[in-house]
């Protein structure tokens, strides 16, 4: 089955404030979209803002062309899944049961299982008895991404997720998103490491001021990385 998540004209509000002042992506099943640009553009809001996490939005977000919309579980039945940039394992829980209560909440017969989470992340599998809370934040990190695939979304977005992590773990981080993709997940990834970026990403997109203002294909961005770095240097 192939698909799209698409954002339509999307704006988004946090009280009066409008952050996001049309926002229009496309990303297909099966690909990794970059969402780049300074600290403070949107791009947080933009992934928050399809979960049903911010105050109000205007425009819409198409799921394979079904409109995306109620609260944040709804959303996520319908296939969305977020990683945020905070972390949040359950801490007092082993990595075991972290990884138990996300599968519960896929189909039974869903593909990925814990078997193929351990075999993308064998670390974890070495700490399954192990509280999650006394996992280095590398660790953790790999447990959070681990659990959102559990969950076995047709959509994921990851919000920074090697900010501050080890290259072991970066890689780690980079080869589960390739895993993901290969497995016909549709990715946006938030990313601040171009490098990263530009290892995973099919299609590259610029956020300024609440809008995307450029997009670049893996090939345009592989031609011409300068000029996706420049877009991304404070001047
Ligand atoms: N809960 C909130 N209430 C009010 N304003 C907010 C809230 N969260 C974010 N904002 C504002 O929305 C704007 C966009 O923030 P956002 O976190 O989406 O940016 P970002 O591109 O992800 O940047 P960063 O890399 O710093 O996380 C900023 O001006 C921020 O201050």
């Amino acid at each position: 089955m192939t698909g799209a998540i698409t954002f339509e004209n999307l704006h988004a509000f946090y009280g009066q404030s409008e952050i996001l002042h049309g926002v229009n992506m496309q990303v297909e099943a099966g690909s990794v979209a970059c969402l780049l640009g300074l600290n403070g553009m949107g791009k947080t809001t933009t992934l928050r803002a399809a979960m049903g996490l911010v105050d109000r939005t205007e425009g819409r977000i198409l799921l394979d062309g079904k409109e995306l919309g109620g609260p944040t579980f709804r959303r996520s039945q319908m296939g969305i899944t977020l990683v945020p940039e905070d972390r949040k394992v359950f801490a007092n829980l082993s990595v075991r049961e972290n990884l138990e209560v996300a599968r519960a909440m896929a189909p039974r017969d869903a593909a990925f299982d814990i078997a193929a989470a351990v075999e993308i992340f064998p670390r974890l599998g070495e700490r399954m008895e192990q509280k999650a809370g006394t996992l280095s934040g590398g660790e953790q990190q790999m447990l959070v991404v681990a659990r959102a695939m559990l969950v076995n979304p047709r959509y994921m977005m990851l919000d920074e997720p090697t900010e501050g992590l080890a290259p072991t773990y970066v890689e780690a981080i980079r080869q589960s998103i390739e895993v993901a993709r290969g497995r016909g997940i549709g990715i946006i990834l938030v990313e601040q490491s171009l490098p990263l970026a530009l290892a995973v990403g099919d299609h590259f997109h610029i956020m300024e001021n609440g809008q995307i203002v450029r997009s670049f294909t893996r090939a345009e961005a592989l031609a011409e990385p300068a000029a996706i770095e420049r877009l991304l240097t404070v001047s």
